[in-house]
């Protein structure tokens, strides 16, 4: 793998919550176009990485690098300019606002709003929405294109699934080149997590310079979607390599059933 194929480049990422190693000077890279899968056990920091990356959580000690940028102590906003989108574990989509609505919240780094702009060159604006819808749009319909047509529905009508694609369009509006979902199957029965699956393929089908870093706990989906998986243990990355090689790991095994 050539250094110009790495896209984010994590060098001894360590945070504490007091007296609490959370993430434990954890080297970890990710390449364009890759689907990594972050693996292990009920708090061992996966989330944690996903909350310091994103500028939720200060570093301790360590640096991110994106694209060439170090991120190490970049806010959120500067880190989401900088490439990197993500979904949270519990939905956090505005249910009374429609799916066009709850979509361009995602898009506000791209926007030349402000208030004197949309008063005084309102047809500019309008255009401005228009294309905004356009791609949008375009974008739902990578998911679904029955979904397509609901545009200016609220979010409030949709299930779970379509409420995931949402959440999902949301961080993807902004173009980003890394995109973190933290455990898009949760909540889902197997049918729909399946059906979330396929549509996770087709947006790296139709972007295949996207990175994507997955947090999931169920098998079937980290098999059949990742490229490579890294597992965590109490903050430490203990493996990485395939889903086939992690999943013979011996200390992954005994991370996950506890030490014999
Ligand atoms: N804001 C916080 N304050 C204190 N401790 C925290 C905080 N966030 C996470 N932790 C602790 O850090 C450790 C790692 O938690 P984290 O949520 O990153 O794990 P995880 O691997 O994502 O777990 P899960 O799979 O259950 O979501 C846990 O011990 C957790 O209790």
């Amino acid at each position: 793998m050539s250094e110009s194929d790495t896209l984010l480049s994590c060098t001894d990422v360590t945070r504490y919550f007091g007296g609490l190693l959370a993430l434990d000077h954890l080297d970890l890279d990710v390449h364009r176009g890759e689907v990594l899968g972050l693996l292990g056990p009920n708090g061992s920091g996966k989330t944690t990485f996903f909350n310091v990356l994103t500028g939720i959580y200060a570093f301790s000690e360590g640096r991110a690098v994106l694209a060439g940028r170090d991120v190490t102590r970049d806010t959120a906003q500067a880190v989401y300019k900088a490439g990197v989108a993500r979904t949270f574990q519990r939905s956090r989509l505005c249910l009374s606002l429609s799916l066009f609505d709850n979509i361009m919240v995602g898009n506000h780094n791209r926007l030349s709003l402000g208030m004197t702009f949309n008063l005084l060159r309102r047809r500019a604006f309008a255009r401005e929405l228009e294309a905004n819808f356009a791609a949008a749009r375009d974008l739902v319909e990578v998911f679904s294109p029955a979904l397509a047509d609901r545009m200016n529905e609220p979010v409030a009508n949709f299930p779970m699934l379509d409420r995931r694609r949402i959440e999902i369009c949301r961080a993807l509006i902004s173009r980003p080149k890394l995109l973190l979902l933290d455990e898009p199957s949760a909540g889902m029965t197997h049918e729909e997590t399946h059906q979330l699956m396929d549509d996770i393929l087709a947006v790296r089908a139709h972007t295949p310079e996207l990175a994507i870093v997955i947090i999931e706990h169920e098998t079937s989906v980290i098999e059949r979607i990742t490229d490579r998986c890294a597992v965590l243990n109490f903050g430490k990355k203990i493996c990485e390599g395939s889903y086939a090689e992690v999943i013979e790991n011996e200390e992954v095994r005994e991370a996950y059933l506890g030490a014999a």
